[in-house]
């Protein structure tokens, strides 16, 4: 774990001591966009960008998840880094479904930041979407690129599957926020903490924000009704991990998806979503957290559990 600093890597954790134990997540630092126009620096082109991510990261598995939906698969290809995220950051190291980096088999993804600006000071995050004719990165946040898959390959693929429809921006916009601070960061927030005062702040938070999302998703099949949007796919992510990884790792422990039968209804569904199991990998998402963050898990050991049943009946049919 660690950051750039002019270019050099540096090993150091997320810094909490200056903000009372919390942690607080550092905004993306390259935010352009794919445009289905002539005059646009990124066009749409079928083999000109290239997706890094972790199957580990609830980030990157949001861009994934529309790499897929969308139909993007022969159009960008993914290179998957190790699960395990040391002290170089996240590596190229051999692992059971990692592929190396496919560009310039790199053996870190810091060298793949340097590679834009070699005095970059910034951390070295995936998702990254690399534009592969100018050598730059275009995007570095989920929140946009699972927009650019949303919207600008469109005349490409000949898929208008929408899941940012515009008229429902204000409502997508308003969950997003809620499920963003409170749930999709609330438990990094929660594992992070280094002062009981933190984690206990963030973990009432966390909770209240999943009773609230657990009784919408009791009235109707989807957050913003019945219709399937960005806002289940990003909260998606979360949930998935939360049994297997948060609940114990990071503290999340007041209760489990298992013990909300909306949510956990919901979760299955989108599991069993076409296309989307073979996105999750447990195998890396658990190796990762468990593995490489010492400070909270020192001996290192990955547990073995739970069984979740992910394929069983979801019984959400009838919302
Ligand atoms: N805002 C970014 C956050 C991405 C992010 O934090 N990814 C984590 C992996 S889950 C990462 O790469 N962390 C490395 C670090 O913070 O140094 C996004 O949503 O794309």
């Amino acid at each position: 774990m660690g950051l750039l600093v002019d270019g050099k890597w540096q090993d150091k954790w997320y810094d909490t001591d200056s903000n009372d134990g919390k942690f607080k997540r550092e905004s993306s630092s390259f935010r352009d966009w794919v445009e289905d126009s002539k005059d646009a620096r990124y066009t749409p082109e079928s083999g000109r960008y290239h997706l890094y991510v972790s199957l580990a990261c609830p980030w990157a598995h949001r861009t994934l998840i529309f790499r897929k939906l969308k139909q993007l698969e022969s159009h960008i290809d993914v290179s998957v880094v190790s699960p395990e995220m040391l002290d170089k950051g996240w590596s190229f190291k051999s692992f059971p479904a990692a592929t190396g980096d496919k560009l310039y088999n790199y053996e870190y993804l810091h060298q793949l930041y340097t590679r834009v600006d070699a005095t970059i000071t910034s951390r070295v995050t995936v998702p990254v979407l690399w534009d592969k004719k100018s050598e730059t990165i275009v995007n570095n946040e989920s929140a946009d690129i699972i927009r650019i898959f949303n919207q600008s390959f469109n005349s490409l693929t000949g898929n208008h599957d929408d899941y940012y429809p515009q008229s429902l921006h204000a409502e997508i916009e308003e969950i997003n926020q809620l499920v963003y601070s409170n749930i999709n960061n609330g438990v990094y927030k929660t594992g992070f903490a280094t002062t009981q005062k933190a984690y206990e702040e963030a973990v009432a938070a966390l909770f209240d924000a999943l009773d609230l999302v657990e009784q919408r998703l009791s009235t109707q099949r989807y957050l913003v009704g019945k219709r399937i949007t960005e806002a289940d796919w990003r909260l998606f992510t979360t949930l998935i991990r939360f049994d297997q990884v948060y609940h114990g790792h990071f503290k999340c422990n007041i209760k489990r998806i298992a013990d909300y039968p909306a949510l956990n209804g919901y979760m299955k569904e989108l599991y069993q979503y076409p296309g989307v199991a073979e996105t999750v990998n447990f195998e890396h998402i658990k190796r990762h957290y468990y593995f490489s963050h010492t400070m909270i898990n020192p001996t290192q050991i990955v547990p073995v559990g739970p069984d979740l049943a992910l394929n069983a009946p979801h019984g959400r049919e009838s919302l």
